[in-house]
């Protein structure tokens, strides 16, 4: 099994650092192009694929063929593409918005296509992936999809609708928590923790949070009240957050994303 990928850039290094670190394809097995020759000699050093500057080696190179650019320049690396592009091939895209119908349409014929919403945390193993097929993808082609997609984190199949919803959920949400973490450390700070110090204990605490969401299968609010002591500090602390509009801020972001991601 060959894997290509055109771009590779933030994502792509994720999925592929993800991908041999699981072993589930040789990096000798991995090809990924890029524009610049800087950046195909990082990521040569960085993750030992092999590379080029042309997509059309890539995807000649490739059994399943990764589009890992940016939204707008879909069109124009679909147009290069399309034609050395095989029946059995499988396309997987990335991008928010790009439906199956529109990417369908850009390469004019039957492609086995995979719309998928990755993230970042895929580099440590820990990513969560939303994925759709088209019509043409078979049973036993997604099922080695969804091998490779979970071999780097969590992976489950949305319905095409929801797709928007992942990317503001899961695709993006990456980039709040990295927020919350910085300014819990900043608080940290603030009260005379060192920095390094405050990045652990929040980033930690994070991390054991989420994990009792998963693990516990207790409802995020029945654990938070676990937390809330009575007259305690916890209780404080959440009556500011709700005085700020905490919740609301994270709702009225995410539709926010999910607005950008239906316009693009
Ligand atoms: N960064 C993230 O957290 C996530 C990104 N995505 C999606 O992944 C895709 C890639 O995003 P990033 O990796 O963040 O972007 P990036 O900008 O880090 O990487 C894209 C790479 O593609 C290269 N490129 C541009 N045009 C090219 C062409 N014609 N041929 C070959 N290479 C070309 C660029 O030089 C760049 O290195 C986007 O569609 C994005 O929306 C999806 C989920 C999460
Ligand atoms: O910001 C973006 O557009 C991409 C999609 C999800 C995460 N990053």
């Amino acid at each position: 099994m060959k894997i290509g990928f055109i771009g590779c850039g933030n994502m792509a290094t994720s999925i592929i650092k993800g991908i041999i670190r699981k072993q589930i394809i040789d990096a000798e097995n991995i090809i990924a192009s890029a524009k610049t020759k800087a950046t195909l000699d990082r990521v040569q050093k960085e993750l030992g694929v092999k590379v080029s500057t042309d997509n059309l080696e890539v995807t000649e190179n490739s059994d399943i063929l990764v589009l890992a650019v940016k939204p707008q320049y879909y069109p124009e690396v679909i147009a290069q593409i399309k034609d050395v592009v095989r029946k059995e091939q499988i396309v997987i895209s990335i991008a928010p918005g790009k439906t199956l119908d529109w990417l369908q349409e850009q390469f004019g014929g039957a492609v086995r296509l995979v719309r998928t919403m990755p993230n970042t945390p895929a580099l440590v193993g820990e990513g969560m992936t939303g994925a759709c097929r088209n019509e043409y993808v078979t049973d036993e082609d997604y099922a080695t999809v969804l091998q490779i997609l979970g071999s780097f984190g969590e992976v489950e199949t949305i319905p095409e609708n929801l797709m928007d919803v992942c990317v503001s959920v899961s695709g993006s949400s990456p980039a709040y928590i990295y927020i919350l973490i910085e300014a819990m450390a900043d608080g940290a700070v603030a009260d005379g923790m060192p920095r390094a110090q405050a990045y652990k204990f929040a980033a930690q605490s994070v991390l054991g949070s989420a994990k009792m969401v998963l693990e516990t299968g207790k409802h995020p609010g029945e654990l938070k009240d676990q937390v809330c002591s009575p007259g305690g500090t916890t209780i404080e602390a959440v009556r500011v957050l709700e005085e700020k509009g905490f919740r609301s801020s994270v709702i009225e972001a995410m539709k926010a994303c999910v607005r950008k991601a239906r316009g693009i």
